[in-house]
């Protein structure tokens, strides 16, 4: 019973399979339309070849013989001539679209794999390896679309034409016709005894490619630190290693996909021997049936044509397992994927509620934190903060709702997505990475929002910008990631992207690492000014400004969190206390100003 059911679930599972693969046939069903018209003309027209030889034999011996003369040679030479036109026009036809069909199916698949891969979370990212992700899925999905191709294209080139020659063999002579069509089968069972080698050797070519392209990209991201610590040859060793092994895994690959093929076709021609013994007979009329020379000749010639086209038969069968066995592995990222959602701007200000949230990464135990609860207030800014290793950047990146987390998290009434991420234009992030274009400061500040020329200038003094001597002030081009600007800068111009984003909350991962403590305190006196009702969730391990912000959410190493104001932590958490006092040693709590004062005394210059 349980075996019963495990057999139907495979099936179901099976059938589901060729349904999704089939899916892509049908989509493509007017070019396959066209294919199939012009391969059945191809195909039958192509037992005109051996027929036409066997008569040409024929008329050569007749004029021989003094029974015809040249010009019906001529005539038939004429004739056979413009077959092969309409043939090869027909098969011209049928490549071309066989081609189409196979370019815009492995178009549709990566624009479904682009899909797919751009809305993954970042811990399924992280899960992988960049490099040897592409490298199989790309390498996957064109042996997947080349097993289709040649699936269409063999359909009609071997099937059909097979079909029709081995009508045509017994209908000249059907017991030989039986004898000789014992060859190509072994071949075929030859194939599929080694198509599960062939499919073995090509997945660990792939694996070894996947590695190697790993090696490389790394090679190069750290080429410096490799040199500085003196490790480049060990380096270059582990990198030659890699190479051998592809070299090693490619080779075996080939051979078995390519040598193979004349194997095949030995084993498919060994018929050939029986037909020059028994036709032969035949054409002295001792044998099996009674055949003139043509008879003989196309035989002969239509046997052989078969048994070339078995042996791609037989390649052919390989050329479909691998596809099998890619389309199995790429089948969950081509899974039709939800379409992108535009962002809902602007959201208007509300408060977040945050509810015994806590978080646990896949594969450990210990949860990171636990028993999270705060609410924040529009124009609140709120400071995260802990020993080194303690989460916080973990909870910025919980915030976010890509990974599965516990509790419940709402900005107004919308409870934001456990596990797929936050509903976008809700929360805005600017985490450790820059992660800046090359191109203009502007073009980055103004990503993905150029519609609102008008709010840049404030951005850009929000984050002191304007005071940094930059050669052409918003215009100037940083080059790629940014390389041409300092790290502080850098730090800014993320900043101000994320400011200028527009979202009602932002998670702002150690914004100040790179900038001196003046500027910082200048920024945030200015986030606090513009904020229209934004909540700031600041990440940061410098507690100088901790005394003007709203609240303050300190994470011990255990995972426990405490939420309250910096003047009650200072009171009640001697670890919160050492560590201010550590950075801060000489100015109380009490003696920093508010900064909501800050802003008003901003507001009275003005
Ligand atoms: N992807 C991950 N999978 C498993 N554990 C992780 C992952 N990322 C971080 N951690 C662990 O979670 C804990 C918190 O890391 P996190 O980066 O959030 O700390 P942090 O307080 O931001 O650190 P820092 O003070 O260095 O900025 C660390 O023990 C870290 O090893």
């Amino acid at each position: 019973m349980h075996i019963g059911k495990v057999i139907t679930l495979q099936s179901q599972q099976q059938t589901q399979h060729w349904k999704e693969l089939g899916s892509y046939f049908w989509q493509e069903r007017k070019m396959l339309g066209i294919v199939t018209v012009s391969g059945l003309i191809y195909n039958v027209g192509m037992l005109a070849g051996p027929w036409f030889d066997g008569q040409l034999a024929q008329c050569l011996y007749d004029i021989v013989q003094g029974k015809q003369s040249a010009s019906d040679m001529y005539r038939l030479c004429l004739c056979y001539l413009a077959t092969i036109l309409c043939v090869q026009g027909a098969r011209y036809i049928k490549r071309l679209y066989v081609r189409k069909f196979a370019n815009h199916v492995s178009l549709t698949m990566r624009a479904r794999l682009y899909q797919n891969l751009v809305q993954m979370t970042r811990a399924a990212i992280a899960r992988q390896d960049t490099g040897s992700l592409m490298t199989k899925i790309i390498a996957d999905i064109d042996a997947c679309v080349e097993g289709m191709r040649k699936f269409t294209t063999e359909l009609f080139d071997t099937g059909v034409v097979m079909v029709a020659y081995i009508a045509m063999l017994l209908y000249y002579d059907w017991r030989l016709t039986m004898l000789v069509l014992l060859f190509p089968p072994l071949a075929y069972l030859l194939a599929d005894r080694l198509r599960r080698h062939v499919a073995r050797a090509a997945a660990q070519s792939k694996e070894s490619s996947g590695a190697l392209t790993d090696g490389t990209l790394d090679r190069l991201r750290h080429a410096m630190t490799y040199r500085i610590y003196g490790v480049e040859a060990s380096e270059d060793a582990h990198y030659e290693t890699l190479l051998t092994d592809y070299e090693k895994k490619r080779i075996r690959s080939n051979l078995f996909e390519n040598a193979l093929q004349p194997l095949y076709r030995s084993i498919a021609l060994c018929g050939t021997v029986v037909i020059l013994y028994e036709g032969g007979r035949n054409v002295l009329g001792s044998g099996m049936a009674s055949w003139d020379i043509a008879a003989f000749s196309t035989y002969l010639a239509c046997f052989l044509k078969l048994a070339v086209k078995s042996s791609h038969a037989a390649k052919l069968f390989n050329a479909v397992q691998k596809a099998q066995v890619s389309w199995q592995r790429i089948r969950p990222q081509l899974q039709e994927s939800a379409p992108l959602t535009e962002p809902q701007q602007p959201f208007p200000a509300d408060v977040l509620t945050v509810q015994d949230v806590a978080f646990t990464y896949p594969g450990t135990e210990m949860p990171v934190f636990r028993n999270l609860s705060f609410t924040a207030r529009p124009g609140e800014i709120i400071g995260i903060t802990g020993p080194v290793a303690c989460g916080k950047s973990t909870l910025g990146r919980a915030l976010l709702c890509e990974s599965p987390h516990d509790g419940t998290i709402y900005f107004g009434s919308q409870e934001l997505g456990n596990g797929h991420g936050s509903p976008v234009g809700i929360i805005g992030y600017s985490g450790h990475s820059p992660e800046l274009f090359s191109g203009t400061i502007a073009e980055n500040i103004q990503f993905g929002c150029t519609d609102r020329p008008d709010d840049f200038r404030a951005v850009w003094q929000a984050v002191c910008l304007d005071e940094d001597d930059l050669p052409d002030g918003p215009a100037t081009r940083i080059g790629p990631g940014g390389l041409r600007l300092s790290g502080g800068q850098q730090a800014r111009v993320a900043l101000a992207r994320a400011l200028f984003g527009g979202c009602p909350v932002l998670v702002l991962d150690d914004p100040f690492a790179s900038v001196d403590q003046k500027t910082e305190a200048r920024i945030l006196q200015h986030l606090r000014q513009s904020s229209n009702g934004r909540i700031i969730l600041l990440i940061s391990h410098r507690l100088t400004v901790f005394p003007q912000l709203d609240q303050v959410i300190w994470m011990q190493p255990d995972g426990a969190v405490r939420v309250a104001d910096h003047a009650a932590l200072y009171e009640q958490c001697d670890a919160y206390r050492r560590l201010y006092d550590l950075q801060v040693p000489q100015s109380p709590a009490e003696s920093l100003p508010p900064l909501a004062s800050l802003g008003k005394e901003a507001d009275s210059h003005a």
